[in-house]
């Protein structure tokens, strides 16, 4: 029996079980083994290199972004609206096969948008182009979810469904679940409230479908089962998800307004090119990218490039910051100057972690501490990087 067929077969047991007290270990017990299951399907078939299918895109720009939706949802039609790129676009489903790139110019910074295939229902079993699709859907930083506003409302759970089932987490958080394995010591279980949806037995349960008999676990939060599957896979990736809905000019008022009243939501037409600048004006919110511009010591900001951070990836400390613009330049360092609302005052001499805001200024101060150290030490406070460290060296070799 294939993988899928074992799914399957334990979801149809899982229907036809009565949900109750009596029941709850042995329907825990059965998500735990589809979990194991859905992690077997994704990984790649033994023998193949897992490469080759020209869906890998390079990383560009300050984050990625990617299109996911049923076919013809209008996909194509809003890259080629917000990139300029051309993504083909036809009232047939499946116009578009492959994965499009394309770069959104916004807030002086660059965000690569990346079109992709229609995908349907099963498609975390393969069907369709869905298990590559997902697969760069994981590689993103925010998904935008392409709906159509003129169809029914189920696309949404449907498609949610088919994420989650390899292990994307849409507009959640990771449980609070501390879980660690052991060599020795059995299984510790503690939790710092009163749990409602599991206990010791449900969890040890779990547990040893993993096959795992010495762990340190501790709930931080009222978990469920689900929550403490997720901790133990420890693949999932936690994503933010801005549900779209699109082609609002082809319904009536009273259905825009409602749709856009849901959570996580936007409406658009992308035919009238209507709301999107609020669509990239929320993007851009949803990325959390924070804008730093570098001042040099007696001179005017330098606005036309900021160094771009990121709260969710790399962090917006001034030491993200520097590691940023050099990999040596933290060691140089002496403070930053602030300008912006990071700052109390200004500027605020501040040190590596401080955290940035959006649209901050920094002048960096290095140390000039071996200046008076004989040549030496004034040959290293005006070299800014290796590559001038090494042109200098030829002309001036260091005295050893
Ligand atoms: N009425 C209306 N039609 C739209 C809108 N946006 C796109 N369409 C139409 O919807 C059809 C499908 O658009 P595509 O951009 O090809 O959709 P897609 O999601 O890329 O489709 P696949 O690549 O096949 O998955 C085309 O005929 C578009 O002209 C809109 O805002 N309103
Ligand atoms: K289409
Ligand atoms: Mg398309």
């Amino acid at each position: 029996m294939g993988i899928i067929e074992k799914i399957k077969e334990i979801e149809f047991e899982m229907a036809r079980t009565q949900k109750n007290k009596a029941t709850e270990y042995h329907l825990g017990q059965l998500k735990a083994k589809i979990a194991k299951l859905r992690t077997q399907l994704l990984e790649p078939p033994k023998g193949s290199t897992g490469a080759g299918d020209g869906f890998e895109v390079t990383k560009f720009g300050h984050g990625r972004v990617a299109l996911i939706g049923f076919p013809s949802v209008g996909k194509s039609t809003l890259l080629t609206l917000l990139t300029g790129t051309q993504s083909e676009a036809a009232a047939y489903e499946f116009t578009t096969l492959t994965c499009i790139p394309g770069i959104i110019n916004y807030n002086d910074a660059k965000i690569q948008l990346l079109d992709l295939p229609g995908i349907i229902e099963g498609a975390s079993e393969g069907k369709g182009r869905g298990r590559q699709v997902i697969a760069v859907a994981k590689s993103s930083d925010l998904v935008l979810m392409v709906l159509d506003a003129s169809k029914s409302e189920g696309h949404r759970q449907i498609l949610t469904r088919e994420l989650e089932a390899v292990g994307l987490r849409l507009n959640k958080r990771p449980p609070q679940i501390y879980f660690k394995r052991k060599k020795t010591g059995g299984i510790s279980f503690n939790s710092t409230m009163q749990l409602t949806h599991v206990d010791e037995k449900l969890c040890y349960q779990i547990l040893h479908e993993y096959k795992i008999h010495n762990a340190e676990i501790l709930f931080r939060e009222d978990a469920t089962v689900d929550d403490l599957i997720d901790v133990i896979e420890g693949n999932r990736k936690y994503i933010k998800c801005v549900y779209v809905y699109n082609k609002i000019d082809v319904i009536g008022i009273d259905d825009v307004d409602r749709l856009a009243r849901q959570p996580n939501s936007i409406v658009i037409s992308c035919n009238l090119k209507l709301n999107l600048d609020r669509l990239l004006a929320r993007m851009w919110d949803e990325m959390g990218l924070v804008r730093v511009y570098t001042k040099p010591q007696g001179q005017q900001p330098d606005f036309s490039e900021p160094v771009v951070l990121s709260t969710d990836r790399g962090g917006c400390t001034v030491e993200d910051f520097c590691n940023h613009i050099h990999r040596s330049l933290l060691k140089d360092l002496k403070y930053v100057l602030v300008w912006g609302s990071s700052s109390k005052h200004y500027p605020q001499r501040c040190g590596t972690q401080h955290t940035l805001h959006d649209e901050d200024v920094v002048q960096i101060v290095k140390k000039k501490e071996k200046e008076e150290d004989g040549g030496r030490g004034r040959f290293k406070s005006h070299t800014t990087g290796p590559a001038r460290i090494s042109d200098r060296e030829k002309k001036a070799p260091l005295k050893t």
